[in-house]
């Protein structure tokens, strides 16, 4: 699309990487030296790398920024781990400071579209992703990633622009009676929160990663505004 853009490696577990990173949190911490140094297990270590960088947006972080011109794109590659975006604020906080900054931020969430093999795992996908969206509190896009991989595409395409009624059927004859209600309650959940839909990447075709770009250049460039298709949420409209 044309834009300045540069990538910045967020993960302090990442080693190499195919393209030029220019910028890298391992340059602040990594987590081979936490885990040497503190005695803690990958998961801890990820968690103290993040805080760390936290503590540090207001130097490293702003005096890297202070490097870009107005229209650079930066792409911050985060680690997988799914607390930072659900209940640890880390992630919440950078964005923040991003937008504090005067940065247009926009969230692309990647979800292994080999994952999505039947219903359960297509509304846990959907619950992992909402609680990233209702974290984070900035436009979003959601993507099944990986598509060159799946073999049954007809599965996929059923949970692209999912019909309710059909998930619902679908997750009640997987579950025990008893779950019903809940099932009920998670399907509408994830029809009234219409963002949460997954648009589909097969990265070997041009016309797959076009689209999703002009979405994110949409909300970058109009941030809020951006001409999406959204519909509020309002949990008093049917309990
Ligand atoms: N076939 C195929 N492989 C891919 C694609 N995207 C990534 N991979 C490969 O999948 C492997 C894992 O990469 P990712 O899914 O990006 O995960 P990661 O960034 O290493 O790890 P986390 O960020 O912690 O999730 C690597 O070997 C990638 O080369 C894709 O679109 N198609």
């Amino acid at each position: 699309m044309r834009r300045t853009n540069h990538i910045v490696n967020l993960d302090p577990a990442a080693e190499s990487f195919d393209y030029p990173v220019t910028m890298d949190i391992r340059e602040l911490i990594s987590l081979d030296d936490v885990m040497g140094e503190l005695g803690l297990g990958p998961n801890s270590g990820l968690i103290y790398c993040m805080e760390h960088l936290e503590e540090n947006l207001d130097d490293w972080l702003t005096e890297e920024l202070d490097n870009y011109l107005d229209d650079d794109y930066l792409v911050f590659d985060c680690p997988g781990q799914m607390e930072l975006f659900s209940h640890i604020p880390v992630l919440k906080n950078f964005v923040e400071h991003l937008k504090r900054k005067n940065f247009n931020v926009c969230v692309e969430y990647l979800l292994d579209s080999q994952f999505v093999t039947d219903v359960t795992k297509f509304i846990s996908g959907c619950m992992a992703s909402l609680s990233a969206m209702v974290q984070i509190e900035v436009p979003h896009v959601n993507i099944l990633s990986k598509m060159d991989l799946v073999t049954n595409k007809r599965t996929i395409e059923d949970y692209l622009n999912p019909e309710p009624r059909v998930l619902l059927s679908q997750l009640n004859q997987r579950m025990a009676p008893q779950f019903e209600k809940l099932n009920k309650a998670l399907i509408e959940l994830v029809d009234q929160y219409s963002m949460v839909r997954f648009v589909p990447l097969d990265s070997r075709k041009e016309s797959s990663i076009q689209y999703i770009l002009s979405q994110i250049d949409n909300y970058i460039q109009y941030g809020e505004d951006a001409d999406v298709k959204v519909v509020d949420f309002d949990p008093e409209e049917d309990d």
